[in-house]
This record gives structure tokens, sequence and C-alpha cells, in this order.
């Protein structure tokens, strides 16, 4: 039996469709909001420490069942975060935090959500903002034109048919693409999250998402798939809901109200949120200070 010192901070890794975070209980407060983007900088790097695209705490509200604080990988603040978001219900509920139909606060607004008996959750979104479409761009040397909505945190579609010349959305170099894209003049300052999208079987889409703060490719992105189904519904009048093949291969279900501006349509978002492993940072792999910051509560 391996002994350890007790872990300096406890923590839940968490699975939304292959988009991946770590959950921390922080309604007693053991993490300070000064240390939290430092902390999830040193602890989301792979290899290096327990890995994630992403953190969450999780606190007390006045007026919702929990709020939460989340950041991408590199330690920068996201307003809203909707694989994040499922797996925050999904978390809530295994911990009688709250019951199968919840709401919970965070910096894009208030999220009501329920958990179903199998890994599914469903979320009602925030409303959608700032719908900007032909936005032109070059991208391999082909000029096209993407779309913008911020659906709780910004993104930009790009509609592969167009500007990879039958390579299929397979082929398409996301990095490159996405950095582009991701700090493109049309996005500054804020920057964006890239969503390549293509048309699938049926009333379904394949989507692969260059994420801001994580910059990369990540297996799935809720608040990308919602852009992505309501941006390519205006375009090409696909029907609700819509059925999103992401990255890794899990299907994340886009609903909402058709033939209205994507600021009206009301999206909610469907899929897997999956409990993976409860465990304990040690010590050693955390900064000096941030131990010492842990250590006076
Ligand atoms: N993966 C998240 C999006 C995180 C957004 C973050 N990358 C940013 O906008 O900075 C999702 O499932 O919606």
């Amino acid at each position: 039996m391996d002994h350890m010192e007790k872990g300096a901070l406890s923590f839940t890794k968490m699975s939304g469709a292959g988009n991946d975070f770590i959950f921390i209980d922080n309604r007693e407060g053991a993490v300070p909001p000064a240390i939290r983007a430092k902390l999830a900088a040193h602890i989301c790097p792979r290899m290096f420490s327990v890995g994630a695209d992403g953190i969450i705490f999780i606190e007390k509200s006045s007026i919702a069942d929990f709020s939460w604080d989340f950041y991408n990988a590199d330690g920068s603040l996201a307003e809203m975060c909707g694989n994040g978001a499922r797996c925050a219900a999904r978390y809530a509920f295994s911990r009688g935090i709250a019951g199968a139909k919840m709401s919970f606060a965070t910096l894009a607004g208030i999220i009501e959500a329920e958990v179903f008996a199998d890994d599914t959750v469903c979320l009602q979104m925030t409303a959608p903002e700032d719908y900007r479409s032909g936005l032109s761009l070059e991208l391999g040397g082909t000029s096209c034109q993407v779309d913008f909505l911020n659906t709780g945190v910004p993104h930009a579609v790009v509609y592969v048919d167009e500007v990879s010349e039958g390579q299929g959305i397979g082929n398409i170099p996301v990095q490159e693409w996405g950095r582009i894209v991701r700090n493109h003049d049309h996005f500054a300052p804020a920057g964006t999250n890239v969503n390549f999208v293509s048309r699938g079987e049926g009333n379904s889409l394949y989507v692969r998402t260059y994420e801001r703060g994580v910059e990369d490719e990540t297996m799935a992105c809720g608040t990308g798939a919602v852009a992505a189904a309501l941006c390519f519904s205006k375009k090409y009048g696909f029907a609700s809901p819509v059925n999103i093949v992401s990255s890794g291969g899990e299907i994340l279900s886009i609903a909402f109200k058709t033939g209205c501006p994507p600021q009206e349509a009301a999206p909610s978002l469907s899929g897997p949120a999956r409990i993976i492993y409860q465990g304990e940072l040690a010590a050693e792999a955390l900064p000096a200070d941030i131990v010492k910051e842990l250590g006076k509560r």
C-alpha cells in the first residue's frame, strides 16, 4: 500500500464527451480566488500533472443551487463551458448539492440543468448573442466566409465544405487554422473558440473545435456545438434537433427554435457527463506558495 501524506487538495476528474475537467468542491472556500488561475495552469497540463481542459470550482450561491468558477487549462477565466456545465450538474447531483433538476450561476448567467438516469445531462443554455455572418478571412490560400456567435463564450464557425476542396473534415489542419482564426482581428481583443463544421448523415454535423485557453483541439466543445448547430441551421436551414458528432466520436444533441434569429433560438444541449475518478493532489505536486495558501484554511 503506497503511503502518501494526506493530499493537499481533493478533486474529482470528469469527462463531458471527452472534454475533461478537474472539479474542486470549494463551498468551504478551500481555494481562495487569488490562486485559482495559477492552480489551473499548474495542474491542467497533461503528463506534468492531473491533466484536463479546464478546472471548475463549485461554490455556494444565494440565488441558485450553487455557483461555479471556470478556468481554462492555461488559467484564463471563461464565462461558460457547456460540457463543463453538464459535468457540474452530474457532480452536484451525485454529491447531494442539488436535485435532478437544478440551476446554477455562471458568469454567462443562470443555467438550468437536468440529470437523467443514464449518463445524459441536458442544459438550457443562456441566450446566444452577437451573431455575425459572412466574416471574410483566408485559410489554406482560400478566401472563406465564417460566422460568429457568442453562446456564453465566443465561437467562430468555419464551413469546411467551402474551404477544403473536398479534403473532408478529418484532414484539415485544425491546430494551424484554429490558431489563425482564434487570433484574427475580427475577434480581437477577447479572441474566440473556432469550430470547423461539415455536414454529416441525416440531421447531423461533424464538428472539430480549437479551444481558446486550451490552445488546441479538444475532443468536444458544448458551447461550440451549440454555435455550430445554430449558425449551420441559419445558413442552410437544418431542422432541430441537430446531432453533433464531436472529435472524440461522442454525440451532443442541440435542440432549438427554428425560423428565428440565433439570438432567439433558446438552445438546449444534451450529452454524456461522467465521473472518472476521485483524487488527492500531493503537496509536492504544487508550488510552495499554493500549498501555503491551501494550508491556511
Ligand atoms: N469546452 C467548453 C468551452 C470552453 C470555452 C473556453 N475555451 C473559452 O471560451 O475560453 C464547452 O464545452 O463549451
